[in-house]
């Protein structure tokens, strides 16, 4: 039997920011002011854009941050000494913090969170950081997937049992409602987050009553939306006729949703299980389809004129089929000096996509006015206001060459302040609201970042200033580590 109690997320995080803080706070440095972005380089499932989610539970972590008495036990049967185990007890989240809202499109090098806080306790949040936000935001973007390859079709959440464990499945679920499904499966997500739950029934349930008609039967006489399962045993033979059967039967007693197919050729079986149910009256009933769906056979199965009227999507949204993880990272871009100012901060490496770009920064979505659409987005030291520009010149970060003038123009700032100082300043809004933002959001962009195959390549500009500083601490740093090479 485990001695410690699990009652605090504070050890969620890898022994090396421990060691790390310990180091800090030993050298008298754990309170330097300190800035952090936390970005991902590249979009996942090629896909032209993401969806940022995770905010509510960075939310929630940060404003419990606190080591509890079995944190500190635990702590201190490791081996770390009593001293700054009474450090760790005090420390709480007392910084700033600028982020994109939940269901913002964003991509490649932008910073979704900027977090400005003493240096031991902006490192020690940081796994916890990535792992809510890479998982999330990943999730999301999945499920906007499928949902461009849908339209305006339905897809239900059905992915609970495949998803990796407990944490995966209720936060995943919420994710996938963010990128646009209708609702899920998953009973405690619908109370945990107020999201539409819905269903229909298992073969298990035609298989305790050993046929159709009487499973049919059964459970019309005590549900009153009804979906019935069609596949058991022969979809068209006898799966369909019974739920007409049935239907027939209990009339206005049962509201006849329609029909759902879980195997077999979907494309086929809904053609005909259309013609079945059209013939029967019941031309406004829906086929459901389920079976290791995602966009490729959703895609598929479009373009072979399947009559499939709701999708539910599981295994394949919520694992994040075909790219496991986000590879989102979180960089030092800043920390105090010894004269008490803030000095930018550089990570120099030989692949250019690694290279960080120093400096407290924020981000806008530069709209133009007069297509209401996107010219890209533009990453500005923060003193900088290009709003108040009347032409703004735009140019790819390493292809400088790739470059345009924009007038007439919006710039919408990207970030919202979260923390002021360790105080919660934000209103976390409800996943509905998270949802038809993204909506919003993604009429800004033309369609050819939209498709799923090889989309067009959104822009993702640094202004001039920005630029120029980045090269400028490239060069000063080369210079600095040259003095100590042999
Ligand atoms: N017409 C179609 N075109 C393309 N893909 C299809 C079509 N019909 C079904 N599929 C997909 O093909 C795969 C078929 O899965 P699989 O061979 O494992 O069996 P199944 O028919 O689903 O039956 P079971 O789940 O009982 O094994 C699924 O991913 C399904 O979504
Ligand atoms: O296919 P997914 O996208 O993951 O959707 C969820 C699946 O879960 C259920 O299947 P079940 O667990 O009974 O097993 P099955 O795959 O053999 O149908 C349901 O019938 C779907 O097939
Ligand atoms: O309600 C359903 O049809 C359902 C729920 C979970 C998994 N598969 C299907």
């Amino acid at each position: 039997m485990n001695k410690y109690t699990d009652d605090s997320y504070a050890l969620h995080t890898d022994l090396y920011q421990i060691n790390m803080a310990e180091s800090y706070w030993a050298d008298n440095i754990h309170d330097k002011k300190s800035v952090f972005e936390l970005y991902f380089r590249k979009l996942p499932f090629g896909n032209g854009y993401a969806v940022f989610a995770g905010l509510e539970r960075v939310i929630n972590f940060l404003t419990n941050f606190q080591f509890s008495e079995s944190d500190l036990e635990y702590l201190s049967d490791l081996g770390y000494q009593k001293d700054y185990v009474d450090y760790l007890k005090t420390i709480r989240f007392t910084g700033t913090v600028r982020a994109m809202k939940e269901g913002e499109v964003v991509f490649g090098n932008e910073p979704l969170l900027r977090i400005e806080a003493p240096l031991a306790e902006a490192q020690l949040i940081e796994t916890a950081l990535l792992n809510i936000v890479n998982y999330q935001t990943l999730i999301a973007t999945k499920a906007s997937r499928i949902i461009q390859v849908t339209g305006d079709a339905p897809v239900m959440e059905f992915g609970t049992r495949r998803a990796h464990e407990f944490d995966a499945a209720l936060w995943g679920t919420r994710a996938a409602y963010i990128g646009g499904f209708i609702g899920t499966s998953n009973v405690r997500a619908g109370k945990r987050f107020g999201l539409p739950v819905a269903g229909t029934h298992a073969h298990a349930f035609v298989q305790a009553y050993r046929d159709d008609y009487t499973a049919f039967r059964k459970y019309a006489e005590r549900h009153k939306d009804c979906v019935f399962l069609v596949d058991t045993y022969d979809t068209l033979r006898s799966g369909v006729p019974a739920a007409i059967k049935v239907a027939k039967e209990l009339g206005d007693k049962i509201n006849f949703i329609g029909v759902r197919l879980d195997s077999g050729d979907l494309a086929y079986l809904s053609k005909e299980a259309r013609r079945l149910l059209d013939e029967a009256g019941y031309t406004d009933a829906k086929i459901y389809a389920s079976s290791d769906l995602d966009e490729y056979t959703i895609m598929s199965l479009k373009a072979q004129g399947a009559k499939i009227d709701v999708w539910g999507v599981g295994t394949k949204a919520i694992t994040a089929f075909e790219q496991p993880a986000l590879g989102a990272v979180y960089k030092m871009v800043s920390i105090e000096d010894e004269n008490g100012e803030m000095a930018d901060t550089i990570k120099i490496s030989s692949s250019p996509e690694k290279v960080t770009t120093p400096g407290l920064k924020n981000i806008y979505r530069i709209i133009n006015n007069e297509t209401k659409k996107s010219e890209g987005d533009y990453i500005t030291l923060a003193h900088e206001q290009p709003w108040k520009k009347d032409e703004l010149y735009m140019f790819h970060p390493v292809h400088t060459y790739l470059a345009k003038t924009v007038s007439n123009f919006t710039a919408k700032d990207l970030h919202v302040n979260i923390f002021n100082q360790g105080e919660l300043v934000y209103d976390c809004p409800s996943v509905q609201e998270i949802q038809s933002y993204l909506k919003q959001q993604l009429e800004l962009l033309w369609d050819e970042y939209k498709r799923s195959l090889n989309p067009a390549d959104y822009p993702v500009d640094l202004s001039r200033v920005c630029w120029e500083n980045k090269m400028k601490n490239i060069d000063k740093t080369k210079k600095h580590i040259q003095k100590y090479e042999r």
